[in-house]
């Protein structure tokens, strides 16, 4: 028995030792192609720098076409040296071996994934060798001879690197993950696409090494930003990504599937595909700012040009940031769809303020001439009588006053001579119309108003009881009304606001002029020289304020947004192509079927191409199975995606002592000895200022959360804290439950309180089989 063992583990000391040799092998393989790389990557910067310092020698003469094309030389040069500096560490992540093959169709998405190993590649005794090798990294690099080093991640040869499957492998033998950590190859994971066959390069069989790169991501310790997953993409989502542009890209998954993931890689997908065409912008549609936060560093690249904007919602009016959070019930009415009735009557009703001048007197020809309060309400009402906007409608309204103002002085039935007559009433409108008494009154009875000054206006109960008659209940009326006088605005007076900015209308004003610049010598150059006035990050976050319409749209955790915000975002992509991710399972809004049919109205007619995500990358299963059963409960009979791994930890159940604080900073301490990486502590949205306290001292891996601000976050370990608060804070609380369940990437806790009737062993209500 012994000998036998001892003979065992001798031909296991000789395997492991044989594996690792292959293994260091493969990896320095690896590290000799990633110093060919860096060193070509180091020439190309050298290359930008030479570039940009001659042409900024080169002064400032030459003739403005000169000029004009050597400032576009150094910004194109800028941005390749940023890119080249910003994609420098693990700059290679990929290699494909392939079979030689026969040429396929290029697919809608250019991909060539369809192309099979050509007749013969494979031999009858299943051996074959290996026609090509490609690698693939953050971006493409070619030798001096043009050979490709390195193929961008988004290009279509790629593409069957996170295509291929055992299933349908393609040309593809050997799909290989590389970890490296600045120039040094730490290891390789290899996937075998045909295990069936044995492959040859260079006259050496092709080994497997490695446990498979997917796992190793998805165990690592998370931080509080997101990390991009371009090594590991999976080929459903792929095909999300390099979905042709056109129309509506709709996809649908539970969480944890990688829509975020995939929505960010899409953008950075095209506008690689066509940069040109993107010029025109793409807007990622966040709800939270700190979804926003923990996003917008994933893929630098994203940046660079102020092509791409990512903004939450509450951010996507300029000049206005939500910093308050409405009650569930007030945020149904401002969000409702209904809201749009009301705010049509508010910007025409909120031109007449109390103190809104009743009667107009103004001295011409010599005459005291006056309209009262009743002409004026008629005068008024017959501008108002179309559903032009307001501010639009001044003009018209002066004109209206001053013809009744001649009306009045009799002049014109004085005069019959037409030419005599028309000239009198020129002076006339011009004597008047500059008359200071006339110009106070017209600012005053028709001032231009701005949305908020309406908003404002409708924080007075009563006007807005009459705004809202048969539209909102009285109470709806109240609760609105109150909200609006708070110091601040929320996510949803956003909504409101850009509608109003859209009903009011903006007056055109000349454009202010730029101040010369005191380098420029010639007129009219100083908009092809933007680097030297401002920074190029400077500028690329001016294009992106400056841009109110987008070509491309793409809105993350879709489901939660209201009726009005839909009609928001619809105006920044009217003739935009999108991309719409969400799952209606995690939707916080009361009513998803006004919300679809919204969205429904901004997508138009455009056709939608329907993709579904099916796998969670984030949740293990101990904690997915828990939160199926408030999924159960929450949209019965919808489906919950599969968990890729499991971690044996099942979900830890506490009940809170005397003191709630206590035992939840005691959980999340505990936790923080479990974990690496952060913990989340997600309470009801009325105890988010509490909780905070309660975790006082114990570092920045943990934060407090409300259960909405936890949307589309992760952190390695959760505390939901009172399940049964959570569920009851709105209509839609169990689907918010169910968001708050499936946030952790390794460990959940539920601390219950009197409220969620756990029994003997902790376990809520609410969570019991
Ligand atoms: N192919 C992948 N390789 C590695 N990690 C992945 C992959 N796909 C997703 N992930 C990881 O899984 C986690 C969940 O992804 P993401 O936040 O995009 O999911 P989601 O569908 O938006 O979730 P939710 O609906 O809950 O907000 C992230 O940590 C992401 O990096």
């Amino acid at each position: 028995m012994a000998a036998q063992a001892q003979q065992d583990s001798a031909v296991d000391s000789v395997h492991t030792a044989a594996h690792d040799s292959v293994r260091d092998r493969e990896i320095s393989g690896e590290q000799a192609h990633l110093d060919r790389v860096y060193h070509r990557l180091e020439e190309k910067i050298h290359e930008a720098e030479f570039l940009m310092r001659d042409a900024a020698q080169r002064g400032q003469v030459g003739t403005p076409g000169a000029l004009a094309e050597r400032d576009a030389q150094v910004f194109r040069a800028g941005i390749h040296l940023n890119r080249l500096n910003s994609e420098f560490e693990d700059f290679l992540f990929g290699r494909i071996d392939l079979l030689a093959g026969k040429d396929g169709k290029k697919g809608p998405d250019g991909a060539y994934t369809a192309v099979e190993p050509a007749e013969g590649a494979i031999r009858p005794d299943d051996t074959a060798d290996i026609a090509e090798t490609l690698h693939i990294g953050r971006i493409g690099v070619l030798d001096e001879d043009y050979t490709p080093l390195v193929i961008d991640w988004r290009a279509p040869a790629a593409a069957p690197f996170y295509r291929s499957t055992p299933v349908d492998p393609g040309r593809v033998v050997r799909r290989r993950v590389i970890r490296s950590k600045g120039r040094r190859v730490l290891g390789v994971e290899d996937d075998l696409m045909r295990p069936e066959i044995r492959a040859f390069l260079d006259g050496r069989e092709l080994p497997a090494v490695g446990d498979g790169a997917l796992m190793a991501a998805l165990g690592q310790a998370r931080t509080h930003s997101m990390r991009d997953i371009v090594a590991s993409i999976q080929a459903e989502q792929d095909l999300v990504i390099r979905a042709p542009a056109a129309s509506v890209t709709h996809v649908e998954g539970g969480p944890g599937t990688g829509k975020t993931a995939v929505a960010l890689h899409r953008a950075a997908y095209l506008l690689y595909r066509d940069r040109r065409r993107y010029a025109g912008g793409i807007l990622i549609v966040s709800p939270t700012p700190l979804l926003v936060a923990y996003t917008e560093g994933v893929l630098p690249s994203l940046g660079e040009e102020g092509q791409v904007a990512i903004r939450a919602l509450g951010s996507l009016v300029d000049g206005a940031e939500a910093t308050l959070y409405d009650s569930p019930a007030t945020a149904r009415a401002k969000g409702s769809a209904r809201m749009l009735k009301v705010l049509r009557k508010a910007a025409r009703g909120a031109l007449e303020p109390s103190g809104s001048p009743t009667r107009l007197r103004v001295v011409a020809f010599g005459r005291r001439l006056e309209l009262e309060a009743e002409e004026l309400a008629g005068i008024r009402r017959n501008v108002l009588g179309g559903t032009a906007p307001v501010n639009l409608l001044r003009p018209r309204a002066r004109r209206l006053l001053l013809d009744a103002l001649w009306e009045v002085s009799g002049a014109g039935a004085r005069h019959t001579d037409p030419e005599l007559a028309a000239e009198l009433r020129s002076s006339f409108d011009e004597d008047v119309s500059t008359e200071d008494s006339f110009i106070a009154f017209l600012d005053a009875w028709w001032p231009e108003l701005t949305p908020g000054s309406v908003l404002d206006a409708m924080a007075d109960e009563k006007r807005l009881g009459r705004w809202a008659r048969r539209v909102l209940t009285p109470g709806e009326v109240r609760r609105v009304a109150r909200s609006l006088r708070r110091e601040g605005r929320s996510v949803h007076d956003i909504a409101l606001l850009d509608e109003l900015h859209s009903l009011l209308g903006t007056p055109a004003r000349p454009r202010p002029r730029r101040d010369p610049d005191a380098f420029d010598q010639f007129g009219g150059v100083e908009e092809l020289m933007p680097q030297r006035e401002e920074s190029r990050r400077e500028r690329a976050e001016r294009l992106a304020r400056e841009r109110t319409e987008y070509a491309h749209v793409i809105v993350d955790e879709a489901q939660d947004l209201t009726p009005m915000q839909w009609r928001m975002v619809g105006r920044r992509g009217r003739h935009a192509t999108w991309t719409v991710v969400g799952d209606p399972a995690q939707s916080s809004w009361s009513d998803p079927e006004e919300a679809a049919a919204a969205r429904d109205e901004a997508l138009g007619s455009r056709p939608r191409r329907h993709f579904r995500l099916t796998v969670n990358y984030r949740n293990p299963a101990e904690i997915a199975e828990l939160a199926s059963r408030v999924l159960a409960l929450a949209l019965p009979g919808a489906e919950s995606p599969s968990a890729v791994r499991s971690t044996g930890v099942e979900p830890r159940f506490t009940v809170a002592g005397d003191s709630l604080a206590a035992t939840v900073r005691e959980e999340a301490a505990r936790l923080l000895e479990r974990v690496d990486g952060t913990v989340g502590v997600v309470v009801a949205m009325n105890r988010r200022e509490e909780a905070r306290g309660w975790l006082d001292g114990l570092g920045d891996r943990v934060v407090a959360l409300g259960s909405l601000e936890a949307k589309g976050l992760e952190y390695d370990a959760t505390v939901v804290v009172s399940p049964a608060e959570i569920a009851d804070e709105s209509p839609a609380g169990l689907r918010v439950l169910y968001v708050a369940l499936t946030r952790a990437t390794q460990q959940l806790t539920l601390v219950s309180a009197g409220r969620d009737e756990p029994d003997a062993h902790g376990v809520p209500d609410l969570l019991r089989d």
